[in-house]
């Protein structure tokens, strides 16, 4: 018992010995790391449970590029004056490269190697938005009606980001396995499983990494890959039985009806008329990763984004009424069964300044997390090595009232509107998208499901906190999600 306790302390000593190397490399210009008092720790207390003040502190002592120790790892945060070369360089910082250590698609899906997302949704989603107008609405305010469900009593509901993702997955799920499919209560609670699942890998801090770096990581992957918790395996039959379902349809029909047969609209349609498809020899696993790969972009940031607003604007219900007014402007566009052209929503401009507030004011103090390809110098010399994980630090960016205006930490929802900003535009003051090469391609599509789901929501409603309270978002760590706080609906009367 002893030489084993004896053993461990020096394994681990060793351990941090070799960790220590690491973190004091002299091989280049690197960026200052504050001191920290207990060894392994480092920073991490501070930077988890009080990252706001820690980080000013960091900043205000040693620039605008420092490093932190935390969660046994070395990650380096860029101000604002230098956050723009992280997003212009991506040859030399990958955003992708950083989510799949978080997390691990190459080992949730077989296929990740064949696959190219960002390619996939370009090619086939986002030139064809407006065709799919029509049925964002028809599916957002159905499923909207089925799960908030109002009837004459005010109503409370908590956890908006879980509704939100109902609601949400119901609209992808038409769009990218057509109509029929998204019906199935069977693929909704798929779509909005494999989200919900998957932003668990996001919100569980990497703590083995302190006993050893890497070890978190290697934890994940022996979870997913033993079965014990692996989304993929868990929704991969249901995804695979509706999309051969359908596939089989649309080849027995096309075959019957030839060139009278009509072509249903949407991803999957798309994906069996791309070149290398075989009818012949079709690879249903290939097919169903296509699609597994594109939920939680899809899904995860669309549901925050609305969750999060709804709870902005219930937190200021003063600010209701004007949006009113405007929607229902923007509601004489409307046909007869209340659904609108794709053009109105470039008249929405007090709605759409509040989704750009709301996305600026997500609340994640760093954000961005990219990984370095290779060794990279900064414009003003300091260095990094390969492989160091970089954050934004957001905070810098969105408390600077030079690149925000006045009052920079408030929630002004009609900030934007004479800015002629749209809230899909990306630039150097508003990161919620990314930006350079690979700023988010589902941009667009993501504020016109807010824009279409508050427009008939604000019409239908009135809504506030139930505390009566601005309701801030939960904060772990750095990061921030969506408020579970409850708020009150109620119907409008009109
Ligand atoms: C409010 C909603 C959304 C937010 C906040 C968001 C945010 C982001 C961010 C920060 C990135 C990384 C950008 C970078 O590397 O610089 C990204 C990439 C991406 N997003 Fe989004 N996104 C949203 C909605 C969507 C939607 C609806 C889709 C799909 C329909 C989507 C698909 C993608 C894809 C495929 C990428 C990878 C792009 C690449 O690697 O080139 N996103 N998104």
């Amino acid at each position: 018992m002893y030489q084993a306790i004896i053993l461990g302390s020096i394994l681990l000593v060793l351990l941090y010995i070799l960790k220590r190397a690491r973190v004091r490399d002299t091989r280049l210009n690197m960026p200052p790391i504050p001191r920290y008092k207990i060894p392994i720790i480092g920073h991490t207390y501070s930077y988890f449970f009080n990252s706001e003040e820690f980080l000013k502190q960091c900043k205000k002592e040693h620039g605008d590029i420092f490093s932190i120790y935390a969660w046994g790892q070395v990650k380096t945060i860029v101000g604002k004056e230098y956050s723009h070369e992280i997003l212009a360089r991506e040859e030399t910082f990958s955003f992708k490269r950083a989510f799949v250590e978080r997390v691990p698609y190459a080992v949730l899906l077989k296929n990740m190697g064949l696959i190219t997302p960002a390619t996939l949704l370009k090619d086939h989603v986002f030139y064809k938005l407006s065709s799919y107008s029509e049925r964002m609405q028809k599916s957002l305010y159905s499923t909207a009606q089925k799960h908030f469900n109002i009837s004459d009593q005010p109503k409370v509901f908590d956890n908006l980001y879980h509704i939100m993702t109902k609601i949400v997955s119901s609209t992808i799920a038409n769009v990218y396995i057509g109509e029929e499919e998204s019906k199935h209560d069977e693929i909704i609670a798929a779509f909005g499983g494999i989200t919900s699942e998957l932003s668990i890998f996001l919100m569980v801090p990497p703590f083995l990494n302190l006993i050893y770096p890497g070890l978190h990581n290697y934890a994940i992957r022996t979870l997913v890959k033993s079965g014990l918790f692996n989304p993929a395996a868990k929704y991969r039959d249901v995804l695979i039985k509706h999309i051969k379902k359908q596939v089989c349809k649309r080849l027995q029909e096309k075959e019957k009806y030839g060139n009278s047969w009509k072509r249903p609209d949407d991803l999957l349609q798309d994906i069996i008329e791309r070149d290398g498809f075989n009818p012949n020899n079709i690879n249903y696993s290939l097919l169903s990763d296509q699609i597994f790969v594109l939920l939680f972009p899809s899904i995860h940031t669309t549901a925050g984004g609305c969750a999060n607003l709804l709870m902005d604007l219930a937190s200021r219900p003063q600010y209701i009424q004007e949006l009113y007014e405007e929607q229902l402007e923007v509601h004489k566009e409307a046909d007869e069964n209340g659904i609108l052209p794709f053009e109105a929503l470039n008249n929405m401009n007090k709605l759409d300044s509040c989704i750009r507030e709301s996305l600026r004011l997500t609340g994640h103090i760093v954000t961005l997390e990219h990984m370095a390809l290779k060794d990279y110098t900064f414009s003003n010399g300091l260095q990094i090595p390969k492989d160091r994980i970089v954050d934004i630090y957001a905070d810098d960016v969105y408390q600077d009232e030079s690149l925000q205006g006045p009052n920079p930490k408030s929630f002004e929802p009609f900030r934007h509107v004479d800015a002629n900003v749209s809230a899909s535009k990306i630039g150097k003051s508003y990161l919620p998208f990314g930006g350079g090469k690979h700023a988010c391609p589902g941009r667009h599509f993501a504020v016109s499901e807010i824009k279409f789901f508050m427009h008939k929501f604000i019409l239908n409603y009135n809504f506030r906190t139930e505390s009566g309270k601005i309701e801030e978002r939960i904060r772990i760590g750095p990061y921030a999600f969506p408020s579970s706080s409850r708020i009150i609906i109620e119907k409008r009367i009109k």
